[in-house]
């Protein structure tokens, strides 16, 4: 059976109303893709704390997390991610790149120029329709 992965990622956004997105390094699964940063929920945590903790593991700041905007089962060849989007706000802390190749603010209207991991599509769907 394939395996399946359930995965946070967050929308954070800035008072400027652009989104942080975080560029997967040649060396991650999906290398050179965009995607919201976040990663696999842990036994016993809630999407939120896991999204605490990832933020504070990969990039260094404390998120506020809000509501959920998109949750998706997608299908890659080797895996099934079940990837939850939600919207935060940085409250403390600059965000830096600890793991990924690079981090970049992006006003809605560019979203969809960057090269996303599939999973993330009907994220940015969501977030363009509103
Ligand atoms: N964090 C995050 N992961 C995503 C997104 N979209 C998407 O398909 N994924 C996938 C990539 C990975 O397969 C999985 C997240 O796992 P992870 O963040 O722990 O990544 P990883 O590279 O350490 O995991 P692995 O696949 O190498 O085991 O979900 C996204 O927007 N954010």
């Amino acid at each position: 059976m394939m395996k399946k992965v359930k995965v946070v990622g967050a929308i954070i956004r800035n008072e400027q109303d652009e989104f942080l997105c975080a560029l997967r390094s040649p060396t991650m699964s999906l290398p050179n893709l965009w995607e919201f940063p976040g990663g696999k929920i842990e036994e016993g945590e809630t999407p939120e704390q896991t999204l605490v903790r990832e933020i504070e593991e990969e990039l260094d700041c404390e998120i506020q997390v809000y509501e959920k905007v998109e949750e998706v089962v997608h299908e890659y060849p080797n895996v099934i991610v079940n990837l939850l989007t939600y919207e935060s706000t940085i409250i403390s802390g600059e965000p830096k790149a600890k793991e990924h190749a690079k981090l970049q603010w992006v006003p809605k209207r560019d979203l969809r120029s960057l090269e996303w991991a599939p999973a993330d599509i009907p994220t940015i769907d969501k977030l363009l329709s509103n």
